[in-house]
């Protein structure tokens, strides 16, 4: 029997068509007839202008390995490249000035300023965990994390270290005066928290030795309320809820004056359910499951049973809080975060569904088949958004893409024009270099801009692959290009009107163990005038919501806003080296730095399927790598390769070399497949050749490799 069924002249994998029918479309005023005509009417429609769009994208790539070829690096003549990047289109005239008009978002979007957690939406634990991020234990973060030391008496220890936790209701009781300061005396010293009522009217009422005080900002005081047995004040700050919990019953809340034993942060305010870099899904089977897991978020029913410390833990989504507002009135706090869900990009295609027998965009089965899903929303959106991130298109025309097809999807599902948002994520060069006119195609859609700074180093490497060698990927992170890109993403965001109307976000700090160094490098974002930053994990967005309290993020867009925007010459400004400036000791260690990080990555994709892991680097220190990171660090070896700073001879070897050395690092993982026994073997295979081949890969980018290989696995696991 075929695993594809006929619908309105496509091929549909059965999986596919049984998720949709049966799975989504059930409760909703969408017949099967309706989406099939619908699908098919815009994958005909579209798929033209996808295949030229990527056409274009070949075409301006080899213009500019021309460019070079003739004139060097951009160095070399920086007016003559600009102009020669307009007179190829690559440059487009910018729109005269505007404000972005969207309408009906949520106020996690418009009005609130906060982390914003990324999280692989196949993996139904961490999702529903990433989910449910909105709130977070800050005695947990800084117990748990660098950002109290792990040296000496306060180290953490194998059981519960009192000396520890002392720290923690120290460093937690800082934060408090810093942010709800007392009219007298200091957090630390207080000896009751207290609702006092007095007529239609309740006040928080606070004790320490000294006598009663009071929080200076009485209006910071917004509800409270008794849950399980403890009670709970909720106070506001920046548009921030913090929650002091008062258990005199439990272990911490035991040892303290008045009884807190947690203080609760708002934390992720939004998270990505990610589709796209951090999952690994290469057919109908993958692609259903990571829908599947969607269409739970939106409708309420997502839940995970597993393992963890000895038990069985069911994982659901969580409640909403319900507290007394100090006036009588109900208080309620979401208790989830906003979900936005980050489709694909335009380049993929996939076997899912066949058009004329080839497989159609891979993007276009996104956009229909997530907002299909999100039309269940039952606990999202307060406006009836649906909030789509689009990662990697090359420039305003494909903006303009995006949103056409985002158009198409709201006519077929009968949806009102401009449901769909678009989160333009600023990670390609040709858009960062044309972002107000990107911004502008989607003027009546945008949600946010943000800076993908890892899939943009990945592309400036490989946009200036003839350019000449780059530098060491940590050095190419320190250059004027990447500061300019930064900036101009923040003041032309601010220039169309995107505060208080939308998100300028910033990118993903991949470094998952290290929250001391984030919590110093991150300020650094709000204070930049970004209402929202990535952060990998539940923890991280618990510990960067402190930077929210500490900064206003409108104040610090105000004063930015009449700054001058970088030029295009800073932006094309990323240097190469003189080939021979580094000694063989450094490129060895860099092209070992690479090639770890390629296979600890590649290793898992490819065997197991898994999107995004944490690898550690040649300094042992734990990194966050996902297809972005991967993009980098194969971009950078094929640079080098293309110089001649490295041989072929000795990217295998190397490769072969520390294909031993990720082996030792995963030997505990009962599915973990050895590479050093087999240098033929798929996994080994994909990621030589995404060093080897890295030049010749559509603008760098690692899925076409990576999904051929899975793919085979998988094939081969079946049979
Ligand atoms: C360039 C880009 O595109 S960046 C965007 C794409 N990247 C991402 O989305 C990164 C998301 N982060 C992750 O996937 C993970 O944090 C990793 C892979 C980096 C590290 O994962 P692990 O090695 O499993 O982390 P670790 O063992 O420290 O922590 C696991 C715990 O943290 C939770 N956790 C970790 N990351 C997340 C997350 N992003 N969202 C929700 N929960 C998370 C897990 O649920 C788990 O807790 P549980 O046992 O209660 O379920
Ligand atoms: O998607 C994010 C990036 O940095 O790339
Ligand atoms: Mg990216």
């Amino acid at each position: 029997m075929s695993d594809y069924q006929t619908k309105s002249g496509l091929s549909v994998h059965s999986l596919l068509v049984d998720f949709v029918e049966k799975e989504v479309l059930p409760g909703l005023e969408v017949s099967a007839e309706q989406f099939w005509s619908g699908f098919a009417g815009m994958v005909a429609e579209h798929a033209p202008t996808n295949a030229s769009l990527l056409a274009k994208r070949d075409a301006m790539q080899s213009q500019i390995d021309d460019w070079h070829h003739k004139y060097g690096p951009v160095s070399s003549n920086p007016q003559g490249y600009e102009f020669f990047l307009r007179d190829i289109g690559y440059l487009v005239p910018e729109p005269a000035d505007f404000t972005i008009e969207t309408g009906g978002l949520d106020p996690e979007i418009t009005t609130l300023c906060g982390p914003q957690l990324v999280v692989p939406v196949s993996n139904a634990r961490y999702a529903l965990n990433a989910a449910n991020a909105r709130w977070g234990s800050l005695y947990d973060a800084f117990y748990g994390t660098d950002v109290i030391s792990r040296q000496g008496d306060i180290a953490p220890g194998k059981s519960y270290n009192p000396a520890r936790g002392a720290a923690v209701v120290d460093k937690a009781a800082s934060f408090l005066d810093n942010t709800f300061p007392l009219s007298a005396g200091s957090h630390r010293d207080v000896t009751a928290y207290s609702v006092v009522e007095a007529g239609d009217s309740a006040s928080l009422e606070i004790t320490t030795a000294a006598g009663t005080t009071a929080l200076k900002d009485a209006a910071a005081f917004v509800g409270h309320a008794t849950n399980g047995g403890k009670f709970e004040i909720v106070l506001r700050h920046n548009g921030l809820h913090v929650i002091l919990v008062i258990d005199k019953g439990s272990v911490i809340g035991g040892t303290h004056a008045a009884g807190l034993s947690d203080v609760i942060m708002e934390s992720a305010l939004t998270t990505i359910q990610d589709c796209e870099d951090s999952v690994a899904a290469v057919d109908a089977e993958d692609k259903v499951g990571v829908y599947r897991n969607w269409l739970g978020l939106m409708n309420g029913t997502l839940q995970d049973t597993f393992e963890k410390g000895g038990k069985q833990v069911t994982r659901k989504l969580k409640q909403d809080g319900v507290y007394t507002a100090p006036d009588g009135s109900e208080l309620v706090l979401k208790g989830r975060a906003l979900l936005l869900v980050r489709n694909v990009g335009h380049l993929m295609t996939t076997d899912a569904v066949l058009l004329d027998g080839k497989p159609i965009g891979e993007g276009l089965m996104d956009a229909a088949v997530t907002v299909l899903c999100a039309m269940q929303d039952k606990v999202n959106s307060r406006t009836g958004a649906v909030y789509i991130v689009k990662p990697k298109m090359h420039g305003p025309e494909e903006v303009a893409f995006a949103c056409a097809i985002f158009g198409s999807v709201e006519k077929m599902l009968g949806l009102a024009p401009n449901t769909v948002k678009i989160g333009i994520m600023d990670e390609e060069r040709r858009t960062s270099a044309n972002l107000k006119a990107a911004i502008y195609e989607a003027r009546q859609r945008v949600f946010f801009i943000n800076t993908g700074f890892l899939d943009r180093t990945g592309d400036e490497i490989h946009t200036a692959m003839e350019a000449g060698p780059v530098l060491r990927k940590d050095e190419i992170k320190n250059e004027r290009w990447i500061a300019s890109y930064e900036d101009r993403n923040v003041l032309i965001g601010l220039a169309c009107g995107l505060s208080g109307r939308a998100q300028i976000g910033k990118g993903m700090w991949a470094r998952p163990d290290d929250m001391a160094a984030m919590m110093e490098a991150k300020g650094g974002h709000p204070n930049s005038g970004a209402n929202t930053a990535w952060v990998p994990s539940p923890t991280a967005a618990t510990l960067h919501a402190l930077h929210y309290h500490q900064i206003d993020v409108f104040a610090a867009q105000h004063r930015r806003h009449n700054e001058a925007v970088p030029g295009l010459t800073a932006l094309f400004s990323m240097p190469v080296q003189a080939p021979f400036a580094l000694s063989r000791e450094e490129i060895t260690r860099e092209l070992e730095n690479n090639a770890q990080g390629i296979l600890g990555y590649v290793v898992r994709w490819v065997q197991q399927g898994v999107g995004c892991s944490k690898v550690p680097d040649i300094n042992n220190v734990g990194l966050m790598e996902d297809r972005a990171t991967c993009r980098i660090s194969s971009q950078a070896v094929a640079n080098w390769l293309r110089h001649g700073l490295v041989s072929r001879d000795e990217v295998t070897a190397t490769f072969e070399r520390m294909a031993t050395v990720v082996d030792k690092q995963n030997e505990s993982d009962p599915l973990y497949r050895p590479m050093a026994e087999n240098f033929q073997s798929v996994a080994f295979r994909a990621a030589l050749d995404l060093a080897l081949h890295g030049a010749d890969q559509p603008s760098g980018y690692t899925e076409p490799l990576l999904h051929a290989a899975r793919r085979k696995v998988k094939v081969r696991d079946k049979s």
